[in-house]
């Protein structure tokens, strides 16, 4: 787990390190660009060739291992722009060929990056943009391998990118092919902070341009991780691959800010620490069941199932929270679709519950803990039996069709919702039940910071009164008071065999079975998602839903080890 950082919180802690008097601006610059070129030798070791030239002048390493060392920096008119500079000389320091090109007025570059234009012009020539012909430039050396560092804008973009700077851009591009190939040979681009056009907070695509390396500074950002509109993953695909590096602002503390501005990003090996130690220390724990006599202990979780030809959902639900360790699962299944569900299960039990009058009749057993309704259970079930599970303020997860089927007058679910409950919309339910939310967030962006899907996830939280779990590649869970943890499968984390029909419906059943478990909603939901998502990978290509809940049990015995 680590913290996301707006535009906003990253100023705020940059500012209060520099009123402290640890450290001036000036040499948090000088780290950023360090933070920059060292990312750059990591990725591309071959890059790094340090300067042997004693005379002061940088040696020609034009052709080393074969090798061209030439870089085009391109800067903007902010800070962003400030850190190509300090870039620009430490590659010429290193006996690069260093060109830099300028985008914005000198005058009114802020002192910092005012500074660090002064110290490269000390060395070489300011370009101005309008001579930015890179490719024209070096069309007799066309087997030299540029290094094109992108320093236009970083967290400070506030609107839509200069046409011209596009234009520019898809003239460095040779061809899409190189730009995502990365073999040798073809040019290298790395973005300082974000790609320039990507909006730091919300992930969206200004017009950004991609990049093969996106090195940002103390702590990501949201808009690293949440995935843009418009069928293509924004951000996520301008950024390509995402470093942070460390400028010694310290650790940022999640106590300094209310829980309202919180963010966190559950991806990498840490999350996996926090999972273990709640599967495995909390007093209900999951490898502690084997050893305990009382199966009710961990809960009894009941699933709704739907009429005839429909239970495949809820089966799917339920055999997830099982395998995630709820004590007993019940299957609440219509009488006309008994014998059909009768035939299919196993460990799973199964109760008629043909009606409300039913449902309340079952609830009166209060070691049912956890509920969860929606996976193919129809509208008009859902209709009757959702005011029945929420009036019994048991532990409830909401999904599919029990969120679709209020979808007229999301207000008769708002008014019954409580804390203890978690709804799991996709991007279609999403819109069905806060349609005006919806609709800010896929408005298309003109200005920066733009609202992002932690913003309607948070507002969606605050309306309804409870957990939201919003799905998608870059799932974001917020709960009523505004905590919210964003967790994308995107990058290294990448799973997109996981769209796949029914694979919701276990990630229901892994939240229900976690609520059973005695998870409070938001960690079950947040452990749930990425559960889901390790399940996945660890399947690989050719996953159908069926799979998820089989393989998980091996994801549990890892994180044991
Ligand atoms: N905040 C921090 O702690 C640190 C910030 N650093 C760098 O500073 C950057 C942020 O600097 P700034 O706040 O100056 O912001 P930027 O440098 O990202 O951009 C701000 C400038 O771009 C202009 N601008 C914004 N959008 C535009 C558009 N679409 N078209 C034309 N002009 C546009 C603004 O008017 C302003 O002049 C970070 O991305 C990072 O690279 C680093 O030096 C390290 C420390
Ligand atoms: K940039």
């Amino acid at each position: 787990m680590s913290e996301l950082l707006t535009a906003a919180q990253m100023r705020a802690i940059e500012q209060a390190a520099i009123e402290s008097g640890d450290v001036t601006g000036l040499e948090l610059m000088e780290r950023a660009g360090q933070g920059v070129v060292e990312a750059i030798f990591e990725e591309w070791p071959e890059f790094d060739c340090v300067s042997q030239d004693a005379g002061g002048q940088p040696p020609d390493l034009r052709h080393i291992s074969g090798q061209m060392k030439r870089a085009v920096v391109l800067c903007g008119p902010g800070n962003n722009g400030g850190d190509g500079f300090v870039v620009a000389r430490l590659l010429h320091e290193r006996g690069w060929q260093v060109e830099v090109f300028f985008y914005g007025d000198a005058e009114k570059l802020p002192p910092d990056a005012r500074v660090n234009y002064e110290r490269w012009s000390a060395l070489r020539e300011v370009m101005s943009w309008g001579d930015l012909h890179i490719r024209d430039a070096y069309e007799d050396d066309e087997e030299c391998q540029i290094l094109v560092i992108d320093a236009l804008f970083g967290t400070g973009l506030t609107r839509m990118m200069p046409t011209d700077t596009s234009e520019m851009w898809s003239g460095f591009m040779p061809s899409a092919m190189a730009h995502y190939s990365q073999v040798r040979g073809a040019d290298k681009f790395v973005a300082i902070d974000f790609p320039s056009g990507v909006c730091s907070d919300s992930g969206k695509d200004f017009g950004a341009l991609p990049t093969h390396l996106t090195v940002t500074f103390h702590s990501a950002k949201p808009g690293h991780y949440l995935v843009s509109d418009g069928g293509n993953y924004g951000g996520v695909t301008a950024c390509n691959k995402v470093v942070v590096k460390d400028i010694g602002l310290g650790h940022a503390d999640l106590g300094d800010r209310t829980s309202r501005e919180a963010l966190v990003a559950l991806t990498g090996e840490k999350r996996i620490g926090r999972v273990v130690a709640s599967l495995v220390e909390s007093p209900s724990a999951y490898l502690e069941k084997w050893s305990e006599e009382h199966k009710f202990s961990h809960g009894h979780a009941v699933i709704l199932s739907g009429g005839p030809g429909k239970t495949g959902a809820a089966r799917l639900a339920a055999r997830g929270a099982l395998r995630i360790g709820a004590g007993l699962v019940t299957l609440g299944v219509p009488p006309a679709a008994q014998q059909e569900v009768a035939c299919q299960i196993t460990a799973l039990m199964l109760q008629r519950v043909g009606d409300a009058q039913a449902f309340e009749k079952a609830l009166e057993d209060q070691r049912l803990n956890a509920l969860c309704l929606g996976p193919g259970m129809g509208f008009e079930r859902a209709r009757e039996l959702v005011p029945v599970a929420l009036r019994s303020r048991r532990a409830t997860v909401l999904d599919a069709d029990a969120l679709s089927a209020f979808s007229e007058d999301p207000e008769t679910l708002f008014e019954r919702l409580h804390e203890q409950v978690v709804l799991t919309p996709h991007g279609g339910e999403f819109a069905r039940l806060f349609p005006d939310i919806a609709a800010q967030l896929h408005a298309p962006p003109t200005k920066g910071p733009a609202y992002s899907k932690v913003d309607a996830t948070r507002a969606a939280a605050a309306r309804a009164g409870c957990t939201v779990l919003f799905k998608g590649a870059d799932t974001v869970i917020a709960s009523a008071e505004g905590t919210c943890a964003v967790h994308a499968a995107v990058y290294d984390r990448a799973a997109p065999w996981l769209a796949t029909a029914g694979s919701g419906d276990v990630l229901a059943g892994f939240i229900t079975g976690l609520l059973a478990r005695g998870f409070a909603p938001k960690m079950a939901a947040e452990s749930a998602a990425w559960l889901h998502v390790e399940c996945a990978r660890a399947f690989g290509p050719g996953l159908i839903a069926e799979d998820l809940p089989e393989i998980l049990p091996k994801i549990l015995h890892k994180l044991d080890g």
